[in-house]
């Protein structure tokens, strides 16, 4: 692995502001003091990915997984913060260097059929972005298209097909072939496997791992389901209502979770070493990241929380080697604010 780590998060967030509907705006205009408002998706976040690495992100529906997934792949503008491509920062880069980081990270997604044009044929869907940036000339595009093809599982006898003559699985290996088709080096995986039969899973996550060796890929692997993130992830990220409150490596993480999210999280999980523990599974709704509760996000929901936790933001520390973990028991209490 090289030095400079292939994406750098520095303390990124990224808001979305929920736009009025007609009622808000007519009530707004009759003098009511309705306002828009903000969502953090992504508050503050900090991370390093190495080159060759596979990081999982793990964390509850809402929790800012996908918008981060989004950023890392400059689908979405930061709102503050900055995001490091190769060291540089993706903001200030040059427009052959914009174009190969646009080409470098590609996204795959959970629901591919959303994602493929249904009118197109698998050809054009595969060829579309390589023959339009110049990386296929026409003259070699046929046997790029094959070749690309059976690197994934697909026979290069379906390229005439369309995406509704392929099954979930094979679904999914379209859209793997159309982000392979422009030689990246960085994927992002948005619950890549989450729709599919558990036997089908299986045989994707497999792939993904082929190609990581195959190909020296990197994968920021996003997931809601840890046995997965477990299977394919070195380290793990857990993310909670925008904020990240634990990293590790993955087998240290899964046999220490030091984070009492984690700790819940990996409760709700069957294996057995964790079940002689006395971890409890999370309980209640996560809150609206419309309105999340000051000091630590988590402590309505903390079996642990103290005054100090409805007070205090805890900050990402290092606990161990290569273990962060944002909770103020780590300080050696949770009795005290301030
Ligand atoms: N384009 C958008 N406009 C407004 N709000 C958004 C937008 N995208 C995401 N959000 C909000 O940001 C928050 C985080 O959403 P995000 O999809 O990133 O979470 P997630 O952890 O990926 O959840 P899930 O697993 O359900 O996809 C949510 O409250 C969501 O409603």
């Amino acid at each position: 692995m090289s030095e400079t780590p292939i994406v750098a998060l520095d303390t990124v967030s990224k808001r979305f502001t929920k736009r009025l509907d007609l009622a808000g705006k007519i009530a707004r205009r009759l003098g009511a003091g309705v306002r828009e408002e903000t969502v953090h998706a992504v508050d503050g976040v900090s991370f390093d990915i190495a080159e060759g690495e596979v990081v999982g992100l793990v964390g509850e529906s809402g929790c800012g997984k996908s918008t981060l997934g989004r950023v890392v792949a400059g689908l979405h503008p930061v709102s503050d913060g900055d995001v490091r491509w190769k060291g540089a920062p993706v903001s200030s880069l040059s427009h052959a260097d914009a174009k190969a980081y646009a080409l470098g990270v590609q996204m795959i997604f959970q629901d591919p059929f959303a994602s493929l044009n249904p009118r197109m044929r698998v050809a054009d869907i595969i060829g579309e972005a390589p023959l339009y940036h110049g990386l296929w000339s026409k003259s070699e595009a046929g046997d790029r298209l094959a070749a690309v093809m059976r690197r994934v599982g697909l026979d290069p006898s379906y390229r005439r097909r369309y995406p509704h003559q392929f099954s979930g699985g094979q679904r999914q290996r379209l859209g793997i072939a159309r982000a392979l088709a422009v030689d990246p080096t960085f994927i992002v995986c948005d619950e890549a496997v989450a729709a599919l039969d558990v036997s089908i899973q299986a045989q994707v996550l497999n792939l993904f791992m082929e190609l990581r060796h195959d190909l020296a890929l990197t994968y920021l692997f996003i997931s809601h389901d840890l046995g997965v993130v477990e299977h394919i992830a070195d380290r793990v990220v857990i993310m909670y209502l925008g904020r990240v409150v634990e990293i590790g490596e993955t087998e240290a993480l899964f046999a220490e979770p030091n984070h009492p999210y984690t700790q819940a999280l990996l409760a709700e999980v069957p294996r057995l070493d964790l079940r002689r523990r006395t971890y409890t599974p999370v309980k209640g709704e996560i809150p609206s990241p419309l309105d999340p509760p000051p000091g630590c996000h988590f402590h309505p929901r903390c079996p642990h929380a103290g005054p100090r936790c409805r007070a205090e933001i805890p900050q990402l520390k290092q606990v161990a080697p290569g273990r962060w973990s944002a909770c103020h028991l780590n300080d050696g209490g949770v009795g005290h604010a301030g």
